[in-house]
């Protein structure tokens, strides 16, 4: 049997899958915890990896690498880190986005240049925060690698002028464009203060090289990508992912370019595209919950469950920490109508109503860019909550399908080592099993109250 190993070095936590290149069966996994937290020292997800699996790419003959997107990983010239990375959900650079933003022509230019407006969850807006807040740093900075990128680089052993990347990851820097397969050099020294090496994008089935004991490494993917390559998507289908971040995409055959910067006009890891809208805000909103309720996972569910749709007129509009779509950094978390009628389960069902409806805000963000959804995958660690996938069909007004519970970005990640260990020109035909569906009518009161709470809020849940 050939294996392949398949990594997600995802926010919270490091999976790796070994699988069979033939089937895409799991035959074997790890996990290992990353900490909490906006940054974070790139060798934790280094020592992560070899916890949760660095035995088990051994066992494998190809290797690959989805991670969490975007983060700034800075090399000085003899390849050392310079600081903690800085992670797609730390906002501290959001008025570096919006200086680069209007400095760069508007959004209508970067939409068009880059295929997304920046937030501070780009990495050329971090770029700029380090230029502007730790000069020497920016100064030092000899190459700027992505989370995915160094922890390929590390498995192959080499210097960073061999690093690579991929469209995928490419996409989400804020200096490349989808549409011509470049890196916007101007754009990179605009925001750092000079050029640094960036790595080579690879061909999506390409072996970059291989680990010190001969394993073949592909080129990797960012996260997203990763799972839809896990989920074999194909046009029609819609994927809500709920992990610590919400995300909402689908693959497309051209480019997106939003002015609204509402949708990210990400590349994909097969060659197409993954328009894709981003909340910093999911399955955490759900845990700050499930914690002030003192209930584990079942138990909040049952509670959600046990409110009527619209959970008595509470609303919570749950940027908890702050929000990327909409871009409101500085927001914190609303919540309203509450009354001496209110019951823990109306607090628990407000929680998956707020979290779902922002997600349902991207639904319609998508569609608006011509993505209309087919069919509604949900997947990420809240995918598992019961409540989440009854009340989603209500909140969305769609049907929903939930695939059988898997580490799909690490699957992704695993489908690409295959893909390139191959050498065809298509990735192989793993079957991901029957998914089970959801159904329901769309509850309009809940849409209504959300709605109007995101309106009237605009402003002040902008500024802390
Ligand atoms: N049954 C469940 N109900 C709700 N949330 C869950 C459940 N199981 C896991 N989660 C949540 O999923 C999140 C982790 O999801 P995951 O997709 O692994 O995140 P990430 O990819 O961002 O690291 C955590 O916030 C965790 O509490
Ligand atoms: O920033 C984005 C997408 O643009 C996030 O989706 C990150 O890629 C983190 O993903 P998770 O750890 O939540 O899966």
């Amino acid at each position: 049997m050939t294996l392949v190993a398949g990594i997600d070095s995802s926010t919270r936590s490091t999976k790796v899958l070994l699988v069979d290149a033939e089937t895409g069966q799991v035959v074997d996994s790890g996990t290992a915890p990353h900490p909490d937290g906006t940054e974070c020292p790139p060798q934790v997800w280094w020592d992560a990896l070899q916890q949760a699996g660095g035995d088990l790419i051994d066992r494998a003959e190809a290797v690959a690498v989805s991670g969490q997107q975007h983060g700034l990983i800075a090399l000085d010239e003899h390849g050392e880190v310079i600081r903690p990375a800085l992670l797609w959900n730390d906002t501290r650079s959001a008025p570096q986005a919006a200086r680069l933003t209007g400095e760069g022509g508007g959004p209508g230019v970067w939409a068009q240049r880059t295929g997304s407006v920046p937030t501070a969850s780009f990495t050329v807006t971090k770029l700029a925060w380090l230029a502007e807040h730790e000069p020497d740093n920016a100064e030092r900075t000899a190459a700027v690698l992505l989370p995915h990128d160094w922890l390929t680089l590390k498995l192959r052993g080499v210097g960073f002028a061999e690093a690579t990347t991929d469209r995928s990851e490419a996409s989400g820097t804020g200096y490349w464009s989808p549409d011509t397969g470049v890196y916007l050099r101007d754009t990179v020294i605009g925001a750092l203060g000079h050029d640094a090496v960036l790595p080579r994008v690879a061909a999506p089935n390409e072996i970059v090289g291989h680990t010190p004991n001969g394993v073949a490494v592909a080129p990797g993917t960012g996260d997203n990508a990763g799972a839809a390559l896990g989920l074999r998507l194909e046009s029609g289908d819609v994927v809500i992912s709920l992990g610590t971040s919400g995300t909402v995409f689908g693959v497309a055959e051209a480019p997106a370019a939003d002015p609204t910067g509402l949708v990210a006009g990400f590349a994909d890891a097969t060659g197409r595209f993954l328009p894709l809208v981003c909340t910093l805000n999911a399955a955490g909103v759900l845990d700050t919950v499930r914690d002030l309720l003192n209930v584990d996972h079942a138990g909040f569910d049952a509670l959600a469950l046990a409110a009527a749709p619209g959970s008595g007129g509470l609303t919570l509009l749950p940027y908890l920490d702050g929000e990327r779509t909409p871009n409101r950094p500085n927001a914190t978390g609303v919540l309203s109508g509450l009354t001496t009628h209110t019951t823990r389960a109306d607090l628990a069902r407000a929680a998956v109503e707020g979290m779902l409806s922002a997600q349902a805000d991207g639904l319609a963000a998508l569609s608006a860019q011509g993505l209309r959804a087919g069919r509604v995958l949900l997947i990420g660690g809240a995918s598992s909550s019961e409540a989440v996938r009854r009340i989603a069909p209500h909140v969305f007004g769609l049907d929903v399908e939930v695939p059988p519970t898997a580490e799909y970005v690490a699957l992704g990640a695993a489908r690409q080592a295959a893909w390139a260990l191959s050498g065809r020109p298509h990735p192989p035909q793993w079957n991901t099993g029957a998914a089970t569906g959801f159904i329901g009518r769309a509850a309009t009161s809940v849409t209504e109250q959300y709605s109007t709470l995101r309106d009237e809020t605009a402003s002040w849940t902008s500024h802390r």
